[in-house]
Parts: structure tokens; sequence; C-alpha cells
């Protein structure tokens, strides 16, 4: 198991950051790290690249036992708060001085890699002008000069335009084919929903949810649906008629004149479905107004009002 953490605290000063954290993170696994801000994602991800130790709790990284010196263990690749990069050099030159740095002729690799993120034409360019999602890219770059066996990224999409987004999500797809763990933060719940087999979700120090993303949907009984249909006046009638729908009127998504937006579990949508075919209307379009991930997020660290 590449990560296993079991009651892990984490404090600063009176800030408790991290709060009997359980975290399990298998080979072949990218796991994503969800949360509001100031949940912990990034105290924890420190933990694991061995950048801060735990206050208490027991923690093995590559089947090691972490103990209190910081040091990242062999095998552990990545960054948090943006990753460290040489500005007076270019993309190709912080690459090789990295190889250089950990004391291996890597340089061979470096202009696959930098294709692998997409960086080719800027390879030559120097760092000091790159943009933030440039960065991004380069920082996964150097993360892959040594192919680690796990992999932890703070909040990697970042900054990326789409084709940023789809060199980075083919090469963490790749290489967790490969057996890499991949541990990754994000507020994009499309981005972990594209990418993740797993999700933890944190909140204030706390694991709210870890599992599987399949898990969180089936354990999501109900949702708000959009329902676009060709006659919308039957819809609502067919709507009112089945058991276990019921109609938003309130949900504050754009209102249009073939929209209806239904609260259901699966079986009852299933049969409204059934009921509009059969009454000859067409579902033009027909889902989540927000996704299960989404929803589970908001309803799991949701913070009481205070007055
Ligand atoms: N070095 C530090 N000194 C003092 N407080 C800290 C330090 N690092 C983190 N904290 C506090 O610990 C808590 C967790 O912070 P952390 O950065 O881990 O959250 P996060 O989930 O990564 O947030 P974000 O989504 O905003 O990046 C916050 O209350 C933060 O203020």
């Amino acid at each position: 198991m590449p990560v296993r953490a079991r009651g892990i605290t984490k404090s600063f000063g009176e800030v408790v950051a991290l709060d009997g954290i359980d975290l399990d993170v298998a080979a072949g696994q990218v796991h994503g790290l969800v949360g509001p801000n100031g949940a912990g994602k990034t105290t924890l991800l420190g933990l694991l690249l061995g950048l801060a130790v735990a206050d208490s709790g027991r923690l093995e990284i590559l089947g090691t036992p972490v103990g209190r010196a910081l040091a990242a263990p062999d095998g552990v690749a990545g960054f948090v708060d943006g990753p460290g990069l040489y500005p007076s050099l270019t993309a190709r030159q912080n690459l090789a001085a990295l190889a250089a740095l950990r004391g291996r002729e890597h340089t061979a690799g470096i202009d696959e890699i930098l294709d692998q993120v997409g960086l080719t034409d800027l390879a030559d360019d120097r760092v000091r002008g790159f943009s933030l999602g440039m960065r991004q890219r380069l920082g996964l770059a150097a993360a892959l000069l040594t192919k680690p066996d796990l992999l932890v990224l703070d909040e990697p999409s970042n900054g990326l335009d789409p084709a940023g987004k789809k060199h980075v999500h083919g090469v963490l797809t790749k290489l967790a084919a490969e057996g890499t763990a991949v541990v990754l933060s994000s507020h994009r719940m499309d981005d972990v929903e594209a990418l993740c087999s797993d999700v933890t979700i944190l909140s204030t120090g706390r694991v709210a949810f870890s599992g599987p993303l399949t898990k969180l949907a089936t354990e999501t009984h109900e949702l708000d649906y959009r329902l676009v249909s060709s006659d919308a006046a039957t819809a609502r009638r067919l709507a009112g008629e089945t058991a276990g729908i019921r109609i938003v009127d309130d949900s504050g998504v754009r209102r249009d004149a073939e929209l209806l937006v239904v609260s259901a579990p699966v079986p009852a949508l299933d049969e409204l479905v059934k009921r509009l075919v059969l009454a000859g209307v067409a579902v033009r379009e027909l889902a989540p107004v927000i996704s299960p991930l989404e929803a589970a997020f908001l309803a799991l660290t949701e913070q009481p009002e205070t007055n």
C-alpha cells in the first residue's frame, strides 16, 4: 500500500489542521483529495512528501513507517504550493539541472517528458516568462524524471487550459496504469470525476468520506435533475403523477420553457422516462443539476450557520 495513514493529527498553534486522518491509497490508484479552503489538504499532502511531520498517528509511505525526520521517502515525487523551478533557466535546463542534482543521467528522457506534458515548443524558453499553467506542467515533468511509485500533487489542474488539462490527465492516467499511486488535491469536481477512481472528502481536518467514486454515486440517494423534453407541460403532469418524483421550482438553474427540474431517486426517474416515451414525449436532456461528487461535497462539508 503506497499510503497508509492512521489517526494523523497536525496542529499549527491553536489551529488543528488535521484531526485524526485515516487514508489508504493503493498502487495504480488516482486518489482525489477535496474539501473547502482550509480543510487540511495541503497539510496532508505535505506530510506525504516529507515536508512536515505529523504530531501523532501512524504514517506508512511505500511500506516504510515515516519517522520524525523531514525527508521525502525514495520513490515519492511531487509538489505543494507550486513547483520549485529556476526562473533564469529554460524548461529543458530546469529538468537537466534536476536530473543532475539527483545524480543520474536523465537527459535522454527529457525530450520525451517535455512532449508528454505538451511543452516541446517551449523547451528552450526561460521559465521566468512562464504562465501558471506552464509552470504546473513543468512541475509535473520534473516529477516524472524519476518514475515515482507515489506522485503527490497539490492542485495540478490550476491554471491549465483545456489542452494542458488533456496532457496532464493523459500523463497521470498512464502513470497510474503502470502502477504509480497518484494523490492530488483539487477544487474542480469535474476534474476529480474525470480523473480519480477514489476520493477523500476532508472537512475541517477530518475525513467526511473516503472510498471509490462509484460508492459515492450509489450512496447519494436523491439528486436534482434537469429534464428537457419536447413537451414540458406533459412532462410536468407526468412527473407530478409518478411516485417518488418531486418537482423543484426554486432550484436556481436557468429557467426556460422546455426545462423541468425534478428531485428523484434513480428508479423513480427511470419510471418517468418510460412514461414520457409512452406518451410520445421526447427526452432531449436528462442530467443531474450537480454531480454526485459535488452533491456529497456540499452535504458533507457544509458548515453550520453561525449567528
Ligand atoms: N504553516 C502554517 N502555519 C499556520 N497555520 C497553517 C499553516 N499551514 C496551514 N495552516 C492552517 O491549517 C489549516 C489547513 O490548511 P491547508 O493549507 O492544509 O488547507 P487546504 O485544504 O489545503 O486549503 P486550500 O483549499 O485553501 O488550499 C488552515 O486553517 C490553515 O490556516
